[in-house]
């Protein structure tokens, strides 16, 4: 029997009022896939994964699990999809096992109080991902690395399969960007699927089964990372200089510093 897509996205248009932001875009996320959104500042990802998420409204062809988007409300939504959005501030500063008990309150009736169960599954995510010694620290109080990371067990709570990242390592130190991309690739091996925008070319390359590229709001790429990522779009998307290398079992993709180049501030592309 053929799995149908867990997200797919039909010729999907969209404008903020009079600011056309996405046009004609064709999508699908399939069980086990890892699939890197890649594309400059702009160029409109946040966008995509907010309106699957239902966060913005549209009337376009989306479906979830087979079923029209339109057919979801956010609760059956959180039973199937975990979204980490970009900037993680509550004004709230609850203690982290209350953060990441949160994830089970889509699971509860009204006024319900947590069980020992669910207790016991937002230690068990906490766990995984090796942060149970953060149980009872103030969120707020956290590093950014750290509040990513609980965030994440936050969605391994939520008991669904599948997590939607925006710009998973952003604002994470060198060392805690390949901890959790190490961990990302550690959850896909036990079969959960990620969708995940990324500003790192690189990245994409060492822990994707697929890449997408946006640019101005259409997808001008779609297939395996050692297909999309090649030196001629870096360059052309980017509109840097770069080179692929290859290093041990991966191929990785450097950017070249032009020191010559004269910059001002007008070439930035934000
Ligand atoms: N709420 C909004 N109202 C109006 N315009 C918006 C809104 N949110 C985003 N935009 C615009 O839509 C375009 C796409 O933005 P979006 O946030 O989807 O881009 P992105 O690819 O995620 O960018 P980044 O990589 O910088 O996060 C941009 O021109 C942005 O200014």
């Amino acid at each position: 029997m053929e799995l149908k897509p867990i997200i797919e996205v039909n010729d999907l248009h969209f404008s903020y009022k009079n600011h056309k932001v996405l046009s004609g875009i064709n999508f699908e996320l399939n069980r086990g896939e890892v699939v890197s959104l890649l594309g400059i500042n702009g160029c409109g990802k946040s966008t995509l994964i907010k309106l699957i998420l239902k966060l913005i409204h549209t009337d376009a062809d989306i479906k979830i699990d087979a079923e029209d988007l339109k057919s979801y409300s956010h609760k059956d939504l959180a039973h199937k999809i975990a979204y980490i959005p970009q900037y993680n501030n509550t004004p709230f500063n609850y203690q982290v096992l209350d953060m990441v008990l949160m994830a089970r309150v889509t699971k509860l009736g009204f006024f319900a109080q947590p069980s020992k169960k669910d207790y016991e599954v937002a230690m068990a995510a906490l766990e995984k991902i090796g942060m149970e010694h953060l149980k009872n620290r103030a969120f707020g109080q956290l590093s950014g690395g750290q509040k990513q990371m609980v965030l994440l067990a936050r969605s391994i709570a939520q008991e669904v399969n599948t997590f939607i990242m925006d710009e998973p390592v952003a604002g994470l130190d060198y060392g805690n960007q390949i901890r959790l991309l190490e961990l990302i690739d550690s959850l896909a091996s036990e079969g959960y699927t990620f969708l995940k925008t990324t500003h790192y070319p690189d990245h994409a390359l060492l822990m994707s089964s697929r890449v997408v590229v946006m640019h101005e709001g259409v997808i001008v790429a779609d297939d395996a990372p050692e297909a999309v990522i090649t030196k001629e779009m870096i360059e052309k998307i980017y509109d840097i200089k770069a080179d692929i290398v290859t290093h041990g079992e991966h191929k990785r993709c450097l950017p070249i510093f032009e020191k010559s180049r004269q910059k001002d501030l007008h070439e930035l592309t934000i």
